[in-house]
């Protein structure tokens, strides 16, 4: 039997009385790109960080393609391209540059290492212009560079925390558009947070739709919808799960924060 790409198993997590993630159950399937659902606050990141080791597990328990991740961390590590939501490129450093740093992070062996950051670059569209400083990038070749950084130690597994927010819509469709060649040409598995809808409706197999620390939905975008009745979208079926409203405006104050992120770290 194949083993899940992830599984996590009752798992939760509180910050003092905060209960972040309240016992979920998930299963990620091999080759799927997964869209984890919810909005500001329903425990996404939290759930990211336990799976990339970054977190405890316990309660709960969690592996990526069969290894434990209490137990076997670095194992765990060397499986997953973990992309946050925080930026990691370093604007004074070419593409290049920025990408060959994670591969040698990430123990790319030498003789392989350029050849690798060539690929990832390639993978993203950036091979044109992997030789200028990254501080002149628009926001969204940033992301695409640092799916690169991700991408260089060829994990079987790419998580992404929100890697949309903050960018226009061509450079979102730019970025997912990468997302989904890559998952074509690679076969790996993509695990995605976002609270946009529409992206998860167009480029996710299967979502869970979180609130509250817990998963209130599963399924794919289109048996959702039916499930509910015609014509309905995936904000209807969280509305009808949650009683609540997912937040999808473009110019939220996390548009904003990332947006000045951005400026300020690349100067
Ligand atoms: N380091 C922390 N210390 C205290 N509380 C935290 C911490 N990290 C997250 N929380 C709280 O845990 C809950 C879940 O947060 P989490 O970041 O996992 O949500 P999210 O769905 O990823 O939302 P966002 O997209 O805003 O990051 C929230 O109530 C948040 O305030």
């Amino acid at each position: 039997m194949t083993e899940p790409a992830v599984r996590c198993t009752d798992l939760s997590h509180s910050f003092g009385t905060t209960r972040a993630v309240d016992g979920v159950d998930l299963e990620i399937s091999p080759g799927e790109v997964f869209g984890l659902l919810g909005p500001n606050g329903a425990g996404k990141t939290t759930t990211l960080r336990m799976i990339t080791t970054l977190l405890p597990t316990t309660p709960g328990r969690i592996t990526v393609f069969g290894v434990d991740v209490a137990r076997r961390r670095m194992a765990v590590r060397r499986l997953i391209g973990y992309v946050p939501q925080q930026l990691s490129a370093d604007g004074a450093l070419t593409g290049r540059e920025n990408v060959a740093l994670f591969a040698r992070l990430f123990d790319v062996p030498r003789a392989r290492r350029d050849a690798e950051v060539r690929r990832a670059l390639d993978l993203v569209g950036l091979a044109d212009e992997a030789d200028r400083v990254a501080k002149g990038y628009s926001g969204g070749m940033i992301r695409r560079l640092e799916l690169a950084q991700a991408l260089v130690s060829s994990p079987r597994l790419l998580i992404l925390d929100e890697p949309t927010i903050g960018l226009d819509p061509v450079a979102r469709s730019a970025v997912w558009e990468r997302i989904t060649q890559i998952r074509t040409d690679t076969g790996m598995t993509v695990l995605v947070t976002t609270h946009y809808m529409d992206e998860a409706e167009q480029y996710c197999d299967r979502v869970a739709l979180m609130h509250t620390g817990r998963i209130r939905a599963l399924g794919t975008p289109a048996d959702l919808e039916t499930d509910l009745g015609p014509g309905s979208t995936l904000d209807d079926v969280f509305r009808a799960v949650t009683g609540d409203r997912l937040e999808t405006d473009e110019g939220g104050i996390r548009s904003v924060r990332a947006a000045r992120r951005t400026a300020r770290r690349l100067g």
